[in-house]
Order: structure tokens, then sequence, then C-alpha cells
């Protein structure tokens, strides 16, 4: 077991060497990304005080409307890891096609992100994040894109809260990083982190239930009638974070209004669902396990029902009635 305290690239080192395999240089790939997340960290920790609040103005290929952090996020992570030449393209939330760096010709990977997760949540700061999703280049083109989320070679976040951590996966366990700012590193701070098998918390958005199909509203009651306590922050990454450490369900459902639900599949879902698995939990979006749906666009929604495996196995058992 890996030492508390041990840095975040030494311990992707360490991994590479055990198991050469599965991650293959991926080290070089990830310190991009976190020194990517440091900048975000420590513009979010002083947002109030510069012009970095409120929206650009502009509305994203998701409909959404664009506040400037999403959008410097964006920039921010772009910048560093087109450089780092090890992703032959990259996928944003915030960027309608995929992007093929000038220096990632010869890259291994390719990355799925969401620069900044749970937007609405900037301006009242409250916690938010960044998500990202790494595959191995097999061929040419955006069709890297389209591999089925098992084939992920690592996932991950950053949590931009009381403290900045990274949570991250290269399918050895899920592994949590806590940011000290005092040396600028992300330290071991929960190795191989295990969900229990069953919570006592159930987070999804009550405000929508009207809108809800009867088998999920039945299992929600059924909670309710077990005294599960309801959370729901608004930002996928704080709400998965705490189901992860604590138990319980997360879910993002279709409705009558729009089956897909919110939730896009290749930066939000299937990385989440890679975390959460690696750590004992189950990921579906109702009827499949969601690791197993192969996109087809870089911006498809899924439905999403993740956490402890009993509770969603109890879920299941519901929506097949
Ligand atoms: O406000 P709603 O409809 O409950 O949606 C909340 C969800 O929307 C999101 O903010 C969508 O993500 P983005 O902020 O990256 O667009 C999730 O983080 C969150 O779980
Ligand atoms: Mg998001
Ligand atoms: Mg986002």
């Amino acid at each position: 077991m890996a030492r508390i305290g041990i840095d975040l690239n030494r311990f992707i080192l360490e991994e590479e060497r055990q198991f050469p395999q599965a991650t293959g240089s991926l080290s070089l790939a990830l310190m991009s990304i976190e020194n990517a997340t440091k900048i975000i960290s420590s513009r979010i920790r002083k947002a109030g005080l510069s012009d970095i609040l409120g929206k650009i103005g502009k509305v994203n290929v998701q409909g959404e409307e664009v506040q400037k952090l999403d959008q410097l996020s964006n920039n921010w992570l772009i910048e560093h890891l087109s450089d780092s030449g090890e992703f032959y393209a990259l996928a944003s939330e915030e960027v309608d096609d995929a992007i093929f760096p000038e220096k990632g010709k010869n890259g291994k990977y390719v990355i799925a992100l969401d620069p900044l997760d749970g937007s609405s949540n900037i301006d009242v700061n409250v916690n938010v994040g960044t998500i990202f999703s790494i595959y191995r280049k097999y061929c040419d083109g955006v069709e890297n894109f389209f591999q089925e989320g098992y084939k992920q070679v690592a996932a991950g976040y950053v949590v931009y809260g009381s403290s900045t951590m990274l949570m991250y996966t290269t399918k050895n366990g899920t592994h949590g990083f806590t940011l000290d700012p005092s040396v600028g590193s992300y330290l071991l701070s929960h190795p191989y982190l295990k969900m229990p098998s069953r919570g006592k918390i159930y987070s999804i958005n009550e405000g929508y239930s009207q809108r809800w199909d009867e088998p999920l509203k039945k299992y929600i009651d059924n909670l309710k009638s077990k005294n599960y306590s309801a959370r729901y922050i608004g930002s996928m990454v704080a709400d998965v974070h705490r189901t992860l450490l604590k138990g319980g369900i997360f879910a993002y459902p279709g409705d009558k209004k729009n089956p897909q639900g919110k939730l896009r599949l290749l930066y939000e879902a299937a990385p989440m669902s890679l975390l959460i698995e690696q750590a004992g939990g189950r990921a579906t979006d109702g009827v499949n396990e969601i690791l197993s749906i192969k996109a087809t666009s870089l911006h498809q929604r899924t439905p999403v029902f993740m956490g402890s495996k009993e509770d969603i196995d109890e879920l299941m058992d519901y929506m097949r009635g």
C-alpha cells in the first residue's frame, strides 16, 4: 500500500513500474492535467476579487450559457494538454468538435474534458470541479472517442472545495490526492478508496420529480420510508465525491421532457462510472451498465444512476418492475 502523503507524480511512476501494460507512460499526460487544475484552483479561490465571475454572453453546443470560468478553465486545460504532446485529440464540453493539437501528432492518448463542472454554483462559492477521461489512441480521427467506457485507461476529477482534491484511477483502484498549497503538490490522502456497499443518502433533483417515470418515483419513496437523507449540491463532481466517500446513490435520470437526461456520457458519466466501479460501486443508465455504452457523438447525454452496489441493485429491481 502506497504511503499516505506520497506525491501524485511519484505515485503514478510507481504504478507504471507495477502495472506497465495498464498505464504506459501516462505520467506526463497526467502532469499536464495536474498543472492546469492547480491554476484553476488558485483562480477559483479568489474569483470574487477578479473579473472572472458571471457569464460571457455566449451559449455553448449544449445550449447552456457559458460562464467566464467555464471558458477560462477550458482554455487553461486545452493549452496545457495540447502543449504536453501526449494527446492526439481533445474533446471538451465547451468546444463543438474535437481538437487535434499540432504537438500531439504522435500522442498515444485522447482525452475528454468537462473543464468546469457545476457551473450554476460558481458565483455562489459552492464546490465545482473538473472531470477527465483518457482513452488510448487506436486510429485516426474522432472515432478514438467512441470506445466503451470500460476501455478508458484513466479517469479522474478534481473537486475545488474546502480543499482541492484529485480522485483518479487507471483501473488499479480509486485513489484520492489532496492539494497541499504550501508545497504546490497533490499528496495521497485516500489510497484504494472503497465505498460502503449500501448508503443512507440519495442525491437527485427532486424539483423535477413530477417528470420522473413511475418506477423511479416508487424507488425514491422507498428510500424515504427507510429514512435516507436527501443531499443535492447541484455539482455532479461534489455529489459524486460525497457518494464515493459516504455511499448511497446519485442520480440524474431521463424523464418525459428529457429522455436522455442532462449529463454527458463522454466527460461526465463514463469517467465517474469508472471511479465508482473501481471503488466497489455500480453505475447504470437504468437499463445498461454505463461502462458498456459506446458513444456515437461527443456530447451525447445519458441518464445516470451511480453509487453503492446494493443501492443500485435495488434500484434496478424497481426499474425492471
Ligand atoms: O441544475 P440541475 O438540472 O439539477 O443540473 C445539475 C447538474 O448540471 C451540471 O452542473 C452540468 O454540468 P456542467 O456544469 O459542467 O454543465 C452538473 O454538474 C450537475 O450535476
Ligand atoms: Mg458537468
Ligand atoms: Mg462543465
